[in-house]
């Protein structure tokens, strides 16, 4: 990459501003307020407690302006959120990194001889510029108890920044969009909760753009960071993932609702979304680890539909009045051979598919739900899982034009499910009349619709009929 960051001593004396560990006791009251009102902060309902600034590094000095990235620890052990929260630190006299955000500045800090300004780094041009440095340039910096280490894909995301821009919207991590001078755009994900362990983001997707896969963007690169000191010194894991920002394209969902509502068949694209499906679970099986399910296996992911649907029985009514049936469902897979485990995308929606010209349909966001532990989320897992989420997605489309503009287009559900799953069964090689394959299906899109009546009873009430109608027909 070509941009103006400078390479850095890690010295943040050479900078002229106080090193950020004379900081932090003035620093952390100013992130204890400002970090709940961020979209990436887990624990909503409450306040941060027990904060702490366990480990960081100066990532880029340029100008006046130093870039930091910073782990702030949240909680007390064993029940702690590391979040990763990069920093801009400038006298407070110097023009704002951040021009035109006023999202942007966190605090001024009175120090001995000025003041300091310190901004959200992933907020300001020259943040954002000094984190894709990181990985493009395959750079290795150490800090204080902080290692962060570029992992690019050569070749690739190489070009002067022309602009950059954080994107809008309900993310659970910071996603940077960045213009380059001769080549692509790319979109930087900046995980901000950080855990022990490779993020599947980076794992699948990377595995899959290794296998030439269209049905990915192509990957510019990656971070890994290590971080903590004394006992936690071994925590490493993923911090950015950077990729092709692909331009011109809609989601899915967008796709799949405006046909339903303006009564275009959507069977077409439905099909060749099951193919494209079916293809990138075939390279992820032939890339990433696979293994026969043993019966201990089975019943382990058994337990946790079940363990999921009593969570939800006991808040939701209308899922305990059908809870026997359902669980019948659900147990009637204790009975079949399973498929092989293998890597999934594990969340899958209609919203985490693009449409994208020329290319097909492009799935993103490989991480699994998110509330799910990492090391649970990186396991190998049954397949159907994810065909039981898209079939669950088109519902909703259905769902949500009877709420929005009550309009029935069950049929036009009924005929893109048809199409998905001949897509998916053609280049998965399974025949309509393979009965294992129901009745896995069926388990978990039971699963699927229990956990929905749960997420919708909490954040969205007034689509919970969209889940209890499936579970409805499901239980018979
Ligand atoms: N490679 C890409 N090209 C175009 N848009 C993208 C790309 N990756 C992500 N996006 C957009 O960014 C949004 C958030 O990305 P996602 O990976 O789902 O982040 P998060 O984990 O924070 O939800 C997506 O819904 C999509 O609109
Ligand atoms: O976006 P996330 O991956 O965090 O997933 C959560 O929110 C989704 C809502 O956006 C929710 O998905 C449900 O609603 C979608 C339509 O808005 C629909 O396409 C999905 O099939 C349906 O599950 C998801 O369940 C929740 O975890």
């Amino acid at each position: 990459m070509d941009d103006s960051t400078t390479p850095v001593t890690d010295s943040a004396t050479a900078s002229g501003l106080p090193a950020l560990t004379d900081l932090v006791p003035l620093l952390l009251p100013h992130l204890v307020a400002w970090m709940p009102a961020q979209r990436w902060y887990a624990a909503k309902s409450a306040a941060p407690s027990d904060v702490c600034l366990v480990a960081s590094a100066v990532v880029a000095q340029t100008g006046r302006d130093q870039v930091l990235d910073v782990v702030v620890r949240v909680g007390t052990a064993p029940r702690t959120t590391d979040y990763q929260v990069p920093l801009v630190l400038s006298p407070a006299d110097a023009a704002p990194a951040a021009h035109g955000d006023p999202a942007a500045e966190i605090a001024v800090l009175a120090v001995p001889g000025g003041s300091v300004r310190v901004q959200d780094a992933t907020r300001t041009a020259v943040g954002r510029a000094a984190l894709l440095g990181v990985v493009v340039d395959g750079r290795e910096i150490a800090g204080d108890g902080l290692r962060l280490r570029g992992e690019p894909v050569a070749g690739r995301g190489r070009g002067r920044i022309v602009s950059s821009r954080l994107l809008s919207g309900e993310q659970s991590n910071s996603s940077m969009i960045v213009e380059l001078d001769g080549a692509a755009p790319v979109i930087a994900k900046l995980f901000r909760v950080l855990q022990s362990g490779d993020n599947p983001d980076v794992v699948l997707q990377g595995a899959l753009d290794a296998a030439g896969s269209e049905q990915v963007a192509p990957l510019i690169g990656a971070a890994r960071v290590t971080w903590g000191e004394g006992a936690d010194a071994d925590e490493s894991g993923h911090a950015l993932f950077i990729q092709e920002f692909l331009t011109g394209v809609e989601d899915a969902w967008r796709v799949a609702l405006r046909d339903a509502v303006a009564g275009v068949d959507f069977s077409a694209g439905a099909r060749s979304l099951g193919e494209a499906t079916a293809r990138v679970h075939r390279d992820l099986a032939d890339r990433l680890p696979t293994l026969d399910p043993s019966p201990a296996e089975r019943e382990r992911l058994v337990s946790s539909m079940l363990a999921r649907l009593e969570e939800a029985r006991a808040e939701v009514p209308a899922v305990d009045a059908a809870a026997e049936p359902l669980a019948a469902v659900i147990r009637r897979t204790l009975d079949v051979a399973w498929p092989p485990f293998q890597r999934i995308h594990g969340d899958y929606h209609l919203g985490q598919v693009l449409a994208v010209p020329d290319r097909g349909w492009v799935l993103l966001d490989f991480e699994g739900e998110p509330m799910r532990p990492l090391a649970e989320r990186s396991l190998p897992d049954c397949p159907v899982r994810d065909v039981a989420g898209m079939l669950r997605s088109l519902d909703y489309a259905a769902g949500a034009v009877l709420l929005e503009h009550a309009t029935d287009v069950s049929a036009w559900a009924a005929r893109a499910r048809d199409a998905f799953l001949a897509g998916y069964r053609e280049i998965a090689q399974i025949p309509d009349d393979d009965a294992v394959f129901a009745v896995l299906l069926a388990a978990f899109e039971a699963d699927k619709a229990v956990y929905e009546a749960l997420y919708e009873a909490r954040n969205r009430p007034a689509w919970a009929p969209i889940p209890l109608a499936a579970l409805e027909r499901i239980a018979g």
